[in-house]
């Protein structure tokens, strides 16, 4: 990473109350390489240019830890983790949480697992499956203090797929760009319906560039119904409370 993406970078991090390592700057840079060599390999990410990987990517992951709900050790599922969002740098930041980065396509987890791997990320255990059949596995249900889940589908949809995998007490922390208040709406309805209470929503703006973005918080306040979720691509075509995309 350039020296003008790492001052971006720290930047970025001090804005969320975070100040960097130089141990913890070394891994962000190492993390930076490996992702644009996974990339031209795996297709991993739309974004191209230092600067949008390190605030889009980087800083825009970290602020799943506005509010301290992350600063306690316990375990930390990321529901569709993709290229590693926001496992990596959180594993990065947060060395005491154990951290299951989950996603339904294996290349992205085999990525994920060997740049954990190549970072000495110890505590993190990546899987692949999909959300609708790890939710009903015991091994899986009702197992994690957080969940965390950035850009992945509608409010509705990931109520559906994530409350689930939340012991009783737990959090779904839900990292959107702006939220519209029927998206907002339907997500209250289904969390409520899966054993879930909003708790808080947190609009802000990204660090530097000032993007719209807002963290959702669902608090699990009993548990989830034996019949979610549903089977596989139920709760995508058709989300409770709100209308499939067309
Ligand atoms: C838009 S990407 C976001 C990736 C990452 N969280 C990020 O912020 O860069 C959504 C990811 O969710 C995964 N996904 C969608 N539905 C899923 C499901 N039902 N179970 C597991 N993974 C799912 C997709 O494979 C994809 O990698």
């Amino acid at each position: 990473m350039s020296t003008p993406g790492q001052t971006l970078l720290h930047t970025g991090a001090f804005a969320l109350g975070i100040t960097l390592t130089p141990e913890q700057n070394e891994q962000f840079s190492r993390l930076y390489a490996l992702l644009l060599d996974g990339n031209s390999r795996l297709n991993l990410t739309a974004l191209k240019t230092e600067q949008d990987i390190v605030l889009k990517h980087f800083v825009d992951s970290l602020s799943c830890l506005r509010g301290g709900y992350l600063d306690t050790p316990g375990h930390v599922l990321d529901l569709g983790t993709g290229g590693g969002f926001p496992s990596l740098p959180l594993a990065i930041v947060r060395p005491q949480l154990h951290i299951t980065p989950m996603d339904a396509t294996r290349k992205k987890i085999d990525f994920v697992r060997e740049t954990a791997g190549a970072l000495g990320l110890n505590h993190i255990r990546p899987v692949t499956g999909r959300a609708e059949t790890l939710g009903r596995d015991a091994a899986f249900r009702e197992q994690y203090d957080r969940v965390v889940a950035r850009a992945v589908t509608t409010l509705p949809v990931l109520a559906e797929l994530a409350l689930p995998f939340l012991k009783v007490g737990g959090l779904l922390l839900a990292q959107k760009g702006a939220l519209s208040s029927g998206e907002l709406q339907a997500g209250a309805q289904a969390a409520a319906q899966l054993g879930g209470r909003v708790q808080e929503i947190d609009e802000f703006a990204l660090p530097v560039l000032g993007d719209a973005r807002t963290l959702v918080l669902v608090e699990k306040v009993r548990p989830t119904p034996d019949r979610y979720p549903r089977r596989d691509g139920i709760p995508n075509q058709q989300p409770l409370f709100w209308k499939a995309k067309g």
